[in-house]
C-alpha cells in the first residue's frame, strides 16, 4: 500500500470552547491514565512536547494529586540548547509541568552538554531505552507546517525518524524550520504509546490537520506519519 494510501489509525476528536477548558479536561485524562499505569505496574511514563500550546495543560496537570514519585517524565523532542536557554523544552517542562505535586516526578532530559547532536541522540536513546516502554502517554503538538515532534518537512533525517521500523529511539534532525539542531523521539516510540494525544489550538492548525487527514505525502505534512501508522487511536484535542 502506498504511503499516501496508508490506512489511518482511528482518530478521536475532542473539541472545547477554549484552551482553559481543554487544559482541565486533558489534564484529567492524562492524570487518570498515569494513575491507572501506576496501579497496574507501580510506575508510569509520560513524554511531552514543547512549544507554547501545552503551557496551560502542564500547569493543570502539575496540580493533580497522583503519585508523581512513580512517574517518569521525558520530552518528545528537544532543541540542542542547554536547560537554562529560553528555547529549551527541558526549561519549559521544569517551569510549567514539574511544579506543585508534579515536582516529585523523575525527569529524563534529552539534551547532552558537550556532545554534537548525533552523539547526544545516541546517549539520549540509551536513556529512553532504559525506561519501561512503551510510553503510557505521549503528548504531541503540531506546527502550521505540519511537523510534530521534530518531524519537520525537509528534515535531514525525516525518512529515518518517521520509519516505523526505526531502530533508534532518539535521533538528531536538522531542518529549515527547526532553528537549532533537534533531538526527537522516533516514530516507533510515539505510535506504540498507550495514549497518543495530538494537542492543537486555533483555526490555522485545525485547517492543517484537515489537510493532513486527507491523502498526501508524509514528507509534505509529517504529522501524517503518526496519523497513518499509530496502532492505538490518536486522541485529537482542539480549542479555538
Ligand atoms: O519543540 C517543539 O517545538 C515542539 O515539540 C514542537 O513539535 C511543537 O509541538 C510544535 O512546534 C507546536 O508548537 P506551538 O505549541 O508553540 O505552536
Amino acid at each position: 500500500m502506498k504511503a499516501t494510501e496508508m490506512a489511518q489509525a482511528p482518530i478521536h476528536r475532542h473539541e472545547f470552547g477554549d484552551g482553559g477548558e481543554l487544559a482541565e479536561k486533558l489534564a484529567e485524562t492524562v492524570a487518570g491514565t498515569l494513575s491507572a499505569a501506576i496501579a497496574a505496574r507501580g510506575a508510569a511514563t509520560l513524554a511531552v512536547s514543547g512549544g507554547n500550546t501545552p503551557k496551560a495543560l502542564f500547569a493543570a496537570l502539575s496540580s493533580h494529586a497522583i503519585d508523581w514519585s512513580k512517574v517518569t517524565v521525558t520530552l518528545v523532542d528537544e532543541r540542542m540548547v542547554p536547560p537554562a536557554h529560553e528555547r529549551s523544552n527541558h526549561r519549559l517542562a521544569s517551569l510549567f509541568l514539574l511544579q506543585n505535586k508534579a515536582a516529585e516526578a523523575r525527569f529524563v532530559p534529552l539534551y547532552r552538554p558537550g556532545s554534537d547532536a548525533a552523539e547526544a541522540a545516541k546517549s539520549a536513546a540509551g536513556a529512553i531505552d532504559a525506561l519501561a516502554l512503551p510510553f503510557d502517554v505521549v503528548i504531541l503538538g503540531m506546527g502550521t507546517d505540519g511537523h510534530t515532534a521534530s518531524f519537520f518537512p525537509e528534515g535531514s533525517t525525516l525518512a529515518a525518524v518517521t520509519d516505523p521500523a526505526c531502530g533508534q529511539s532518539v535521533m538528531s534532525i536538522e531542518a529549515p524550520g527547526a532553528g537549532e539542531p533537534r533531538l526527537t523521539l522516533t516514530l516507533p516510540r510515539i505510535v506504540e504509546a498507550g495514549l497518543i494525544v495530538l494537542h492543537i489550538e486555533g483555526d490555522e492548525k485545525q485547517a492543517v490537520l484537515t489537510r493532513a487527514l486527507s491523502a498526501g505525502a508524509e514528507t509534505e505534512l509529517p504529522v501524517r506519519a503518526v496519523l497513518n501508522k499509530a496502532t492505538t487511536p490518536v486522541e485529537i484535542y482542539w480549542a479555538p
